[in-house]
């Protein structure tokens, strides 16, 4: 039965800043960097034969820390993708979260932050469809078939690439995609049937 384990890097130096960060390639914080140790600690005893990370430092590094410290060979077999990168933040990118809040009010804000289909401001900015409409494919092109041949997968990665992988997987509605939220640094493991199809799925433990 092969795992999925899905990890969210661990805290970056703007999440602790309460910055908007998007696709600006800011690095863990020494907290995340601690983050991204337990999470490895607590997966020793799972198997991992695939990685995959987004082509960003913080997801790179968490993959990196976390693999060593659950004492994994150095040389699994790794891709890194902008696919799985985080989602555009437009121009709210380098923002203060709550000095925007301040200024265009918490409800603005939070469809910004959470909404399905709402894009943040600004050309570049995606909504977590729009991060969707490239996390999905990938996921099915690359990840997917890794599971259908029975590979154990790792994918760190980022809060709302995550969350557009999370939604599919477990079928949420748009309405209930609002108030997933994923935390840093602590293993989402799904147990999936070879025909890709969710089993089960668990936080690997709770901080
Ligand atoms: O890009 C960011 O700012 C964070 O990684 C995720 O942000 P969010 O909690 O606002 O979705």
């Amino acid at each position: 039965m092969p795992k999925l384990i899905l990890v969210r890097h661990g805290e970056s130096q703007w999440n602790l800043e309460n910055r908007f960060t998007g696709w600006v390639d800011v690095p863990l914080s020494p907290k995340g960097e601690e983050e991204a140790r337990i999470a490895g600690e607590h997966m020793r005893d799972l198997p991992v034969d695939k990685v995959y990370t987004s082509v960003l430092q913080r997801a790179i590094n968490t993959s990196k820390i976390a693999l060593a410290a659950a004492g994994k060979t150095e040389d699994l077999p790794t891709e890194r993708d902008e696919a799985l990168n985080e989602r555009h933040y437009g121009d709210l990118q380098g923002l203060n979260k709550a000095e925007t809040a301040e200024q265009y009010g918490d409800e603005q804000v939070k469809i910004w932050r959470r909404s399905y289909d709402v894009p943040p401001p600004g050309e570049k900015g995606e909504s977590l469809k729009d991060t969707a409409a490239r996390t999905l494919p990938y996921f099915e092109a690359h990840i997917l078939p890794d599971i259908k041949a029975g590979k154990n997968v790792l994918v760190v990665a980022h809060g709302n690439s995550l969350r557009s992988i999370v939604m599919a997987l477990d079928k949420l509605t748009k309405e209930q995609v609002l108030e997933l939220n994923i935390p840093t640094g602590i293993p989402l493991v799904y147990d999936l049937d070879d025909a890709g199809n969710v089993l089960s799925h668990a936080y690997l433990f709770e901080r």
